[in-house]
């Protein structure tokens, strides 16, 4: 009887236990979540990677991921992707506060397989203060001085393959602009511009390319692998010209890797900037090969889908050109100056740039435990500001889905365009980025009529940046003879 009573009174104290702890877990884990973004962590471990996975690999591209979910859960949620945790934010005041950094808080953080295939001293992933070191060397490359070369160069490449283009004739616009960035960059970082090495250069860059996104599985028949593999082939080139031009092979030639070499700096003598190792040359010389190829090959194409599907804007464009080529400034290829009177062209692209939202989103990490829109953010969480979605903000831009080149500058706010970022990680590209569209959406228009194949948006899968899939192809149906090609 006593055994019994002492039975029944023991599991009343171990049920009343459990409850006691149960209640007292529930209080817990509810304060530890009180200001937490929203969101679902998935899995334990993968959480939602499968999902990101899938996304990547549907036509409407990575960004469905994102934009499903701030669909569900507003401007600020967490999620987590290949074991950690990543917060989307979609705010021009966080953009602010996080990209212009001005507290120190945040660095840059990509994901593992870009990190390992541009490589650990190259711009894109360096932190903090070796960052600053580097682009501090690497801006001085990006001079007005150098910028007016290059518009001229990139002209006399568009001119070039622009000529090959014969009525009638079935063009990809994403490939051909995507050939040209190539050969531009290649030109203008290591004057690689002709034959077998050009077109080595252009598929290894691809190979890098396609495997940014890929799961960082080092087996030889996985996408990373191969890119991985294409990073090494492109390494042993760049290693290959920079000992060739040290024993005194091709030091005549103007670009930026003789720059990077020399030693005759005023900046570098003053101690103003540093010298780049030979790694951290070849990383960075990689970086912007990549950074400066499909970028601005996507960027055109949506830009001349955007100026097709717009003729009013065609018109207005054509109009301005007519009037830069009546003034005549006397040089057969664009200058700086050229392109500088265009200001519709420069609205048109910073309108194409805004609606495409080619970097969808850049992505930092907190270097410490903080407060972003009244959410509480851990060290070491991936906070990713949503660029795409403050571009189509319609707080900020009315009817942000048309296209309107005359929003500008009216609409222009700050922080609030995003294309290439802002504060200490801004592209370092973006003039020259902005010149090349100038140039190719002037010698298109003024050259061409088309008629557009296919005009389907869908986004091809494993893109990094919202890449057509269709390439936009489209049909010559008249060209101008370039012989009476006016001088401007
Ligand atoms: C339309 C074309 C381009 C777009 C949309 C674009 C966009 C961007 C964006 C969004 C970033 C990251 C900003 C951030 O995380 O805050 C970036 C970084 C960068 N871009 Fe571009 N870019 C373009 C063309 C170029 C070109 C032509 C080059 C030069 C060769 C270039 C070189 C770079 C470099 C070196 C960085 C790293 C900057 C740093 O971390 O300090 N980009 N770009």
């Amino acid at each position: 009887m006593i055994s019994q009573l002492c039975y029944y009174v023991g599991v009343f104290l171990v049920v009343l236990s459990c409850l006691k702890f149960q209640t007292f877990w529930r209080k817990n884990n509810k304060s530890s979540s009180v200001g937490i973004p929203p969101g679902n962590r998935g899995l334990p471990f993968i959480g939602e990677t499968l999902h990101f996975m899938a996304a990547i690999n549907s036509s409407k591209g990575v960004y469905e991921f994102v934009r499903i979910r701030r669909l569900r859960y507003g401007n600020c949620f967490k999620t987590k992707l290949f074991g950690e945790t990543h917060v989307f934010i979609s705010s021009k005041e966080s953009a602010k506060l996080i990209l212009r950094n001005e507290g120190g808080k945040f660095s840059k953080k990509y994901i593992k397989s870009i990190s390992e295939l541009v490589g650990p001293d190259s711009l894109l992933c360096a932190a903090q203060q070796h960052h600053k070191l580097i682009r501090a060397r690497l801006f001085s490359l990006f001079s007005t001085h150098s910028l007016s070369s290059f518009v001229i160069l990139f002209d006399q490449l568009v001119i070039e393959a622009t000529t090959s283009w014969k009525c009638g004739s079935l063009l990809i616009i994403q490939d051909e602009a995507l050939k040209l960035a190539c050969k531009a960059m290649c030109k203008m970082l290591v004057s690689i511009e002709s034959g077998h090495e050009l077109l080595m250069m252009q598929k290894d860059v691809a190979q890098v390319s396609e495997a940014m996104l890929a799961f960082p599985l080092r087996l030889p028949w996985t996408r990373f692998y191969k890119g991985l593999q294409a990073r090494k082939r492109i390494m042993d080139i760049l290693e290959k010209e920079i000992s060739d031009r040290r024993r005194g092979i091709a030091t005549s030639r103007v670009d930026f890797l003789q720059q990077l070499l020399a030693n005759e700096d005023d900046k570098l003598e003053k101690g103003e900037i540093t010298r780049l190792t030979d790694k951290e040359i070849k990383d960075n010389i990689l970086t912007m090969i990549i950074a400066g190829q499909d970028t601005i090959a996507i960027a055109m194409t949506w830009m001349i889908k955007f100026v097709d599907e717009n003729q009013e804007v065609l018109n207005e464009l054509r109009k301005e050109q007519l009037q830069i080529e009546k003034k005549g400034g006397g040089s057969v290829y664009l200058t700086l100056e050229a392109l500088s009177e265009m200001q519709y062209g420069s609205m048109v692209v910073k309108e194409a740039l805004r609606m495409a939202s080619v970097v969808q989103w850049l992505p930092r990490v907190a270097l410490e435990d903080c407060e972003i829109e009244g959410f509480k953010m851990k060290k070491g969480w991936n906070i990713n500001i949503d660029a795409r979605s403050i571009h189509h903000d319609p707080t900020i831009h009315s009817d942000p889905d048309v296209f309107n080149p005359s929003r500008f500058p009216s609409e222009s706010k700050p922080n609030s365009f995003l294309a290439f970022g802002i504060g200490g990680r801004m592209c370092l590209g973006k003039n020259m980025a902005k010149a090349m569209m100038l140039v190719f959406l002037y010698r298109v228009i003024s050259s061409f009529k088309w008629k557009v194949i296919d005009s389907d948006s869908s986004i091809q899968k494993l893109a990094l940046f919202t890449k057509l899939k269709s390439g936009y192809p489209i049909r010559l149906i008249s060209v101008k003879d370039y012989t009476d090609k006016k001088t401007v």
